[in-house]
């Protein structure tokens, strides 16, 4: 899709680590030292000054680069309390675990040895092997870590007790980290649920492995796109070539929800952009921003009119459109086969009829539209995670895009967007809870309908509408309503050097 950081699921990831190692290009202990140094140079880049360190040692390959870091930190003249289990673990770790025995004494894994004073806990406890959730002395000192919220906690890979595959604790006291040093590529978990909120600030370290990722299966994170390589026009560019999105507007006092998603159609680049109320609401939209066209739309058969020109590029329904008008503009929009987002009550239409969608539509649904939409796929959501990998906002996006033949973007705090290939994206954006305000879907909808009328996929539209979105919430901070939204984006594609 564009040059954005790659997600791998644990599975994708023991892939590519497998595939590494069966080029002969390295060795599993290889990766581990790499893995361990990393995470010992991240922790001596931001503390600085050698301090008191208590290194958490689990019974796998996590705990394997326990041991690499354990010897690293104390290298740099940190005094290391290296904490383990009386396991024979693989012939990686256990190696490491016996350099680090050369070194110093491993206490046993207990909340008791807790008590001991240090400065900082690494937390090499489990890593993307967690399947099910910790018990006995372990969760115990999970427990002690949650009853110790100020102590710095870094984790190795990703948070002891966290779903890697879908970013929910297996258990209650996955600890809230202050860092989190993750290998290679993003995992799902890092992005999605609880996920940001116990990994603290999160740092991708480049083991060596990239070129063993399989490419066809990989899903992306929008984080740092290269928007500016997509976004950007031609100068000698038409107004025509830049296409015409349709917005469709509800009855008389509706109509607000449609002009925001017209202006932000307008400022994301679409070349003409119409708002279609019914004729009883046309006066009503009079008046600026004057580069928005009008022309009224009273029933399915003035929208067949409308859609039989061919410069009309994408079409927006849904929002404060009325439940009764979208279901009955439904037909000949799908019939069309233009490229159209589907929100607000234009869901609720087809969750009320459900009609055949295509490749071109995309739906934008929050849980409780998707709830209607999917329910068993919700439902299975809504159920407690116990076992890894367990069932994640990427899973049940993908299989309602597949069942549903069109792209969705599930929005939340994390949104996640899938086709019905199986192309997926995650925007993981939990520092605008602003954002959740009256209307903000709505612009959401139209920047949409603009990058579709531009031509984008309706993946990549969805995507970089998603990533857009938050980063305007971001430079507008909290007090922002939705009216904002369409007026920050021209700061934002400048900051982008768009
Ligand atoms: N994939 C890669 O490319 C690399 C992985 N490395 C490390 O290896 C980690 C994965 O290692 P492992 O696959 O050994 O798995 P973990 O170290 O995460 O877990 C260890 C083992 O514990 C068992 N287990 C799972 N849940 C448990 C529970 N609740 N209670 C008790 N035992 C449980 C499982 O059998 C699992 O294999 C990564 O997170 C990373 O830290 C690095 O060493 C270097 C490269
Ligand atoms: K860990």
């Amino acid at each position: 899709m564009f040059d954005w950081p790659q997600i791998q699921t644990t599975a994708q990831m023991r892939a590519t680590e497998s595939a590494a190692m069966a080029s002969g290009a390295v060795s599993g202990v290889q990766l581990m030292q790499r893995a361990g140094m990393a995470v010992a140079g991240q922790i001596r880049l931001r503390w600085p000054k050698p301090g008191r360190a208590t290194v958490l040692c689990g019974p796998g390959n996590n705990g394997g680069d326990g041991y690499v870091i354990a010897r690293h930190l104390h290298r740099a003249g940190w005094a290391v309390r290296v904490l383990g289990l009386d396991n024979t673990p693989g012939p990686d770790a256990d190696a490491m675990k016996r350099d680090w025995r050369a070194l110093g004494p491993i206490r046993p894994l207990t909340p008791q040895q807790m008590s001991a004073e240090c400065d900082l806990v690494v937390d090499a406890l489990f890593g993307t092997g967690l399947t099910r959730a910790p018990d006995g002395d372990i969760a115990r000192i999970l427990g002690w870590l949650q009853g110790h919220p100020s102590l710095p906690v870094v984790a190795v890979d990703c948070p002891s007790g966290l779903c890697m595959d879908s970013g929910r604790p297996l258990h209650a006291a996955a600890p809230r980290c202050q860092l989190t040093v993750a290998f290679d590529s993003l995992k799902p978990g890092h992005l999605l649920a609880q996920g940001p909120r116990l990994c603290g600030r999160l740092v991708i370290e480049d083991i060596g492995i990239a070129p063993w990722r399989d490419a066809s299966t990989l899903h992306r994170a929008t984080l740092h796109p290269g928007l500016n390589k997509v976004l950007g026009k031609q100068p000698d560019s038409h107004k025509y070539g830049s296409g015409h999105a349709l917005i469709v507007a509800g009855g008389r006092g509706k109509g607000g929800a449609a002009q925001l998603a017209a202006q932000a159609a307008l400022r994301i680049g679409a070349g003409l952009v119409t708002i279609c109320p019914p004729d009883a609401a046309l006066p009503e939209h009079a008046g600026a921003p004057w580069a928005l066209m009008r022309q009224s739309i009273d029933d399915a058969a003035d929208l067949s009119q409308t859609l039989a020109d061919p410069r009309i590029s994408a079409i927006c329904l849904g929002p404060g459109c009325g439940v009764d008008r979208a279901a009955q503009l439904l037909p000949p929009l799908l019939a069309s086969g233009r490229a159209c987002v589907l929100d607000a009550d234009a869901l609720t239409a087809l969750s009320e009829h459900p009609r055949a969608l295509h490749a071109n539509c995309v739906l934008t649904p929050h849980m409780g539209e998707f709830a209607r939409l999917f329910p068993d796929l919700a439902q299975a959501l809504n159920t407690p995670a116990k076992t890894g990998p367990a069932l994640s906002k990427l899973h049940i996006t993908r299989q309602a895009a597949a069942r549903c033949g069109a792209t969705v973007l599930l929005k939340g705090a994390d949104t996640v967007m899938a086709a019905p290939d199986g192309q997926a994206a995650i925007h993981s954006a939990f520092d605008t809870p602003f954002l959740a305000t009256a209307g903000a879907g709505d612009v959401l909808s139209g920047l949409i309908a603009g990058l579709l009328a531009r031509g984008q996929t309706p993946v990549a539209a969805a995507a970089l509408a998603a990533t857009l979105h938050s980063a305007a919430a971001r430079h507008i901070g909290p007090g922002l309503i939705a009216d904002d939204i369409p007026q920050a984006i021209p700061r934002i594609l400048r900051d982008l050097n768009v």
